[in-house]
């Protein structure tokens, strides 16, 4: 069997070269037709957001599974996947906790919204999925008030309408990227409704780009200067819009979903599913043996907010993509050469453990502290 990987799926021989011969291959440039010969010869695709898999990647091939190291499937013509009989999968929540540490570290470096927060502000969240969930469950636990938008799920507990999210503090946008259905998150928030944001408020986008228009984005930061804008994702990627980069407070490059524990997640859902498809067995050892050990960070603050800013800030501080992303892309007025930096920067990011896979230890054991620390890294009781 021939398995064609994208080279930005970490562990891919390990993981594999258990079921065949692998190619690595550049997601992004897969569609162009110097590669048809490869994908002709393929029998299987793991991709990851970048590579479009629809009829025109596939005709001529006989590639029977697509596996995408992903959360989201918005780039896999599933319909078309599902009539030609080819097996797919994507990885459900295999990055969640990854996008929750990079919400935490922007909470930890936007102005004072920790503390607002804190003492008793309202994080928003659209789309309660997996991120949208794990993230509320932390931050109630750090006794932070939550709301969600979620029209898919049944209203209970903290859902609620879009209106009343739009009332929040912070408010974190993890919806899916769709163009069909009866809640479509295709240019989903109009400039009217970010205009109904508290003064001061903090919008941050992690889901996909395409679910407020840079138009919208840009007129929200004429008109609302007050309002600080985070972006990971962006309308369009990969050569983004300079204009709303120089606006927004904290632009990177979609990474949130990027600890190394989120990507090699990825990595083993879908080798696991496409053992399953193969009827083999599969040996996770050698993809878990690929993560070296998290540090070992002993934290100092005594007050909980103190203490939440430094257990972040020590794992993960988004300022540094920030600054890699903006050093990037400086003078680059071409779209082109601006795509092209985008996706190195990507394609280099480094390590980056989770903060529930680190090893945080406190100098004092103050039973508040413990149980906010628990909490922060997603363990003990929830
Ligand atoms: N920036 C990054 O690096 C990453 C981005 N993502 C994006 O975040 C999205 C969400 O991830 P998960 O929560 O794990 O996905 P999920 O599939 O577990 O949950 C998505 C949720 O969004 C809801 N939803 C659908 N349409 C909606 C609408 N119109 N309004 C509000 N909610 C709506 C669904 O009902 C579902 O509960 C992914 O689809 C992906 O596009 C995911 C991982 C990393
Ligand atoms: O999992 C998702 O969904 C994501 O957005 C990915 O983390 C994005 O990474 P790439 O697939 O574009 O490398």
């Amino acid at each position: 069997m021939r398995i064609l990987v994208d080279e930005n799926i970490p562990a891919a021989l390990e993981a594999f070269s258990q079921f065949g011969e692998v190619q690595r291959v550049p997601g992004r440039q897969l569609g162009e037709p110097q590669w048809r010969e490869v994908l002709a010869s393929a029998d299987a695709i793991m991709v990851r957001s970048v590579t479009r898999v629809n009829r025109e990647l596939l005709q001529g091939t006989n590639i029977r599974y697509v596996g995408s190291a992903t959360i989201g499937a918005d780039h896999l013509d599933t319909t078309f996947l599902e009539q030609q009989g080819i097996a797919w999968s994507t990885a459900p929540g295999c990055n969640a906790d990854s996008v929750g540490d990079f919400v935490l570290s922007a909470m930890a470096v936007c102005g004072d919204i920790l503390e607002r927060l804190l003492a008793g502000g309202r994080l928003g969240v659209i789309g309660h999925g997996n991120v949208g969930q794990r993230l509320t469950t932390r931050m109630q636990r750090l006794g932070i008030s939550c709301l969600a938008y979620d029209p898919l799920i049944a209203q209970q507990g903290i859902l609620t309408s879009l209106d009343s999210v739009l009332q929040s503090d912070m408010l974190c946008l993890h919806a899916p990227l769709t163009r069909s259905g009866n809640y479509p998150t295709f240019h989903l928030l109009s400039f009217e409704q970010l205009c109904r944001l508290p003064e001061g408020a903090v919008l941050l986008s992690a889901g996909r780009g395409e679910v407020v228009s840079t138009e919208v984005l840009l007129a929200l930061a004429e008109k609302r200067p007050d309002i600080t804008q985070v972006l990971d994702v962006w309308e369009p990627e990969p050569a983004i819009p300079l204009a709303l980069l120089e606006k927004v407070f904290l632009a990177t490059p979609h990474i949130a979903g990027y600890s190394s524990d989120g990507k090699l997640n990825g990595t083993r859902q879908i080798a696991q599913w496409l053992a399953l498809q193969l009827n083999q067995s599969f040996s996770a050892a050698t993809v878990d043996a690929v993560l070296p050990p998290a540090d070992e960070i002993t934290l100092v603050s005594e007050a909980p907010s103190q203490l939440i800013r430094e257990a972040i800030l020590a794992i993960y501080d988004v300022r540094e993509d920030d600054a890699r992303l903006r050093q990037a892309l400086s003078n680059l007025k071409d779209d082109a050469e601006r795509g092209r930096a985008f996706d190195v920067l990507r394609k280099t990011y480094p390590l980056r453990r989770e903060l529930g896979s680190s090893s945080l230890s406190l100098r004092s054991e103050q039973a508040d502290l413990a149980s906010l620390l628990n909490a922060l890294q997603g363990r003990g009781e929830k």
